[in-house]
């Protein structure tokens, strides 16, 4: 007689930024997946706190208040019989506490929000690492994006000459993308430098050749109403130009990734980085 296993117990999911942009299709996206159990939310605006989140966000009743209690949210989340994870879309000036915390109540963090520095990166993986806790630090949940940076590492063979795009909607605190910077760490892992300079320039205004990222890689941010999320990547060579481009037209495009995160985050022991990594 064969039998069949039980379903593996649902994945106890906490949402940090539930109220913003990201947070929103997120709420949705976790409440409507197989195997996933939405658990809390937290917020920061005081008219939330204490409204059911599925009104909030306009999707009807899901009876989970919005809390703005991180540590009460954490110890809470840990109690579960099943290991929890937190999904964070908050801000830069947030995510680095947030992390930790997660961290050391054993939540596994899933990290979307960007604009972490080096050295805060570097920290939470020495705190994961020490904790033996899975963390996800995902600059960009998008397929689209990990297939043109996968096209830019390819163009990268043939070219030496490449600068970044990067635009976004105006409400956006940081500046290069998470995108942007992750794009150019790739490409400066490849043991070239770009852009060796023609003639000494001279910058007449300041950031008009943009910042200096990985390797002489430059990065240019447009800030602007009417845009989402868009990149571009330009590779210039004697006589040709190669651009390779993504645009985002609906936030609902990161939520396969953010999804699959949350069901990979629970297979490491330690910090990864990148949507790349888990595919
Ligand atoms: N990895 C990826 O694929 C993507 C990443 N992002 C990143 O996600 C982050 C959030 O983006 P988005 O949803 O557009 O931002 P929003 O401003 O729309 O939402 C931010 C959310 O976080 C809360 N929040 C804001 N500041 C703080 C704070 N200091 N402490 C705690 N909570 C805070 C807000 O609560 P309240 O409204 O109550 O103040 C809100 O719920 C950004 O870093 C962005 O770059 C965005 C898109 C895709
Ligand atoms: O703030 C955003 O909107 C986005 N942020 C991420 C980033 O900084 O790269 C991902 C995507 O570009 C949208």
């Amino acid at each position: 007689m064969t039998v069949t296993p039980p379903p593996s117990a649902p994945i106890p999911v906490v949402i940090n930024g539930a109220t913003g942009k990201m947070g929103r299709e997120t709420v949705k996206a976790v409440a409507q997946a197989e195997g996933l159990d939405l658990i809390a939310v937290l917020a920061r605006n005081p008219d939330h706190i204490g409204q059911d989140i599925g009104e909030v966000i306009g999707c009807g009743p899901l009876e989970i208040p919005i809390t703005n209690d991180l540590e009460g949210t954490l110890a809470f989340a840990a109690q579960e019989k099943q290991i929890p994870v937190m999904v964070d879309f908050t801000h830069p000036d947030a995510v680095y506490h947030n992390v930790r915390s997660a961290i050391a109540y054993g939540v596994r963090p899933v990290v979307g929000t960007t604009g972490l520095s080096p050295q805060q990166l570097q920290d939470l993986a020495e705190f994961a690492d020490k904790a033996s806790v899975g963390c996800l630090v995902i600059p960009n949940f998008s397929i689209g994006v990990v297939l043109m940076q996968q096209a830019a590492i390819q163009a990268s063979r043939f070219y030496n000459h490449v600068e970044i795009i990067e635009l976004h909607h105006n409400h956006k605190a940081d500046a290069p993308s998470g995108t942007a910077v992750q794009t150019a760490q790739l490409l400066g892992e490849l043991g070239q430098t770009y852009n060796p300079p023609a003639v000494q320039e001279t910058e007449k205004m300041a950031g008009a050749r943009g910042a200096a990222a990985a390797e002489g890689i430059r990065i240019h941010s447009v800030r602007l109403p009417g845009l989402i999320a868009h990149q571009e990547i330009l590779f210039g060579a004697p006589g040709e130009l190669y651009t390779i481009r993504h645009d985002t037209s609906d936030r609902g495009c990161y939520m396969p990734g953010v999804v699959l995160a949350v069901r990979k985050v629970l297979e490491l022991k330690s910090l990864v980085y990148g949507l790349d990594k888990i595919l």
